[in-house]
């Protein structure tokens, strides 16, 4: 008898998104499904639409209605956002800026920060009540995080990377099928570099999702396998990565010369 193979459960089916920002149309006709257990990187220049798309995953933003469109997220169209928390950990760097904001001033702890992600909020306040099982689940997240050392420093006094760390403690604390990471890369110095790209490699490990969005062809770490390519708010190329990582696409999908360098599993640039 000849073995049926399933198929994993859709994380994300969109079909025929048109997305509008301001009074222009960003995604246009975008369609994209994601199944659960899969790791993608999301590429693409500036502006292209990558950040846009990770909006509409947490519906900060919203598609027009047309014919055809289809805008589920593990299989139901309507989300209370709190709830979509527990599905979909989000960390981008928007976030991170809001942290500086708001954080500073009241000297949030990393230990702080990660317990916060029960209450949806930015850090503790008096009226949060933690249960023994949540200040446990967050001490063990800040293990594996390798941050246990920063649980009672305030988080606008740790490095970006740290920094970064412990909001992803924070999406962690709902245990999320899947992690969204906007970026997170940027403007870290390249050993902090490294040290989250080997931080990432342990979360694709930890049987989880990965939706990676970045400009950094080195962030496609051996784990993710899909690569998606965004240029002007439409896929241009959606593949194993073996297959897009090449010079020529890289080089006209940012509309420069690109020579790509394979190091084993891992791709660069030069
Ligand atoms: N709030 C907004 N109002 C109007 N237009 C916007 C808004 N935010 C973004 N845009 C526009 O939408 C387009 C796509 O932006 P988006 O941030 O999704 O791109 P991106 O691929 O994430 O870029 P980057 O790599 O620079 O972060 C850009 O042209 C940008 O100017």
């Amino acid at each position: 008898m000849v073995k049926k193979s399933v198929a994993a459960p859709l994380l994300l089916d969109f079909a025929h998104l048109t997305v509008p920002r301001g009074d222009r149309y960003i995604l246009r006709d975008f369609s994209l499904q994601i199944r659960r257990g899969e790791h993608v990187a999301l590429l693409g220049p500036n502006g292209s639409g990558k950040s846009t798309l990770v909006k509409a995953i947490t519906r900060e933003i919203y598609p027009v209605d047309r014919p055809g469109l289809r805008f589920q997220l593990l299989g139901q169209d309507d989300w209370d956002v709190n709830d979509l928390r527990g599905h979909f950990g989000i960390v981008a760097l928007d976030q991170l800026h809001n942290l500086s904001h708001e954080v500073t001033l009241r000297r949030v702890t990393a230990r702080e920060l990660v317990l916060s992600g029960y209450f949806n909020s930015l850090g503790l306040w008096p009226h949060h009540r933690v249960k023994p099982a949540q200040e446990k689940h967050a001490r063990a997240i800040l293990r594996f995080l390798e941050i246990s050392h920063l649980a009672h420093r305030p988080v606008s006094e740790m490095s970006s990377g740290e920094q970064r760390r412990a909001m992803i403690g924070r999406a962690l604390v709902h245990d999320p099928g899947a992690l969204v990471l906007d970026e997170p890369t940027n403007s870290l110095d390249p050993g902090a570099v490294r040290e989250f790209r080997d931080l990432l490699r342990r979360l694709a490990r930890a049987d989880r999702t990965l939706l990676l969005v970045t400009h950094h062809i080195a962030d496609v770490i051996p784990e993710i396998d899909r690569v998606i390519l965004l240029q002007d708010g439409r896929i241009v190329g959606d593949g194993p990565k073996a297959q897009l990582l090449t010079s020529a696409r890289l080089s006209r999908l940012f509309g420069a010369k690109l020579q790509v360098v394979r190091k084993g599993r891992s791709y660069d640039v030069t």
